[in-house]
């Protein structure tokens, strides 16, 4: 059975778009058929971050009824499919966000896994990714206002019917007062499926029009992205094979250099 997920938020700029991404090229390494789009259709991001820009057929062109979903569906890491959606305002004007039940119709007996990045704030074209999902997952900043701001999306999702996933924490400082995850959870009214650290390394790698976790595999955002993938797997995580190699080299090698001395 296909699960749709939509990542959401209250205010922009809270990582959704990194975590849709990142997250969709994680879920299709760990060999789940996995489709990411853009329904931040007047916002379009994830194309930009994906290097997949100035394209011929993006979701805007779908949602005008001028083309199938699949002509607007590219090959992303790991081998996510990513439909992304276009940078004009005629192409936004002319989308009609009411088309995106359909769109999701045709994926859903193609893939495992259906991701939409949804767009900030509180929209009437908003609500209706947070309709089509089986859980929404916020995206969620570790401060008073973007906590308040989701807890008005949570309420908006419920009010319409949608169902509250859980929420992905992003750019938690990694110095200072340690992150107490229980009282986010109290606080959200909802589970915390993981805990993003603020990492220097996740703006690299957008810059380079690459997801972290391709590009910076050992990094600590890297790290969190991965547990966070297996969590909406459900899967186990297990270590990831680049890092034990680099270890076990390491280790290997002061082994042979120290029976050498002796
Ligand atoms: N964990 C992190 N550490 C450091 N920088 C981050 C992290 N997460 C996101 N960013 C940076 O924050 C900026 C905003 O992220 P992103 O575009 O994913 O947010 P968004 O919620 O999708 O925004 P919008 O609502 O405007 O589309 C980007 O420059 C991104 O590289």
């Amino acid at each position: 059975m296909v699960k749709v997920y939509t990542i959401a938020s209250g205010k922009g700029g809270t990582g959704k778009t990194t975590v849709t991404a990142n997250l969709g090229a994680m879920l299709a390494r760990y060999g789940k058929k996995t489709c990411i789009l853009d329904a931040d259709v007047g916002m379009a991001n994830l194309g930009l971050i994906l290097g997949l820009d100035e394209l011929p057929v993006t979701l805007h062109e779908v949602l005008a009824g001028k083309a199938r979903v699949r002509d607007a569906t590219y090959e992303g890491p790991f081998g996510v499919k990513v439909v992304p959606s276009g940078l004009s305002l005629q192409g936004f004007q002319q989308s009609n966000p009411d088309r995106l039940k359909d769109v999701m119709t045709d994926l859903v007996s193609e893939f495992d896994i259906l991701i939409l990045d949804a767009p900030a704030g509180i929209s009437r074209d908003g609500v209706i990714p947070l309709t089509l999902a089986d859980g929404v997952i916020l995206v969620v900043n570790p401060e008073i206002s973007s906590i308040v701001d989701s807890l008005k999306t949570k309420i908006l999702t419920e009010t319409v019917g949608g169902h509250i996933e859980g929420a992905i924490i992003n750019r938690v400082a990694t110095s200072g007062n340690e992150f107490n995850t229980a009282q986010m959870e109290k606080l959200l009214g909802t589970r915390v499926i993981g805990v993003i650290p603020e990492d220097p390394n996740v703006r690299r790698a957008s810059a380079g029009r690459t997801p972290v976790v391709v590009k910076y595999p050992a990094s600590s955002a890297s790290h969190a992205f991965k547990h966070i993938a297996a969590d909406v797997a459900g899967i186990e995580y297990v270590e990831e094979e680049t890092e034990e190699v680099k270890e076990s080299f390491v280790e290997r090698l002061a082994r042979v250099l120290f029976r050498s001395k002796t």
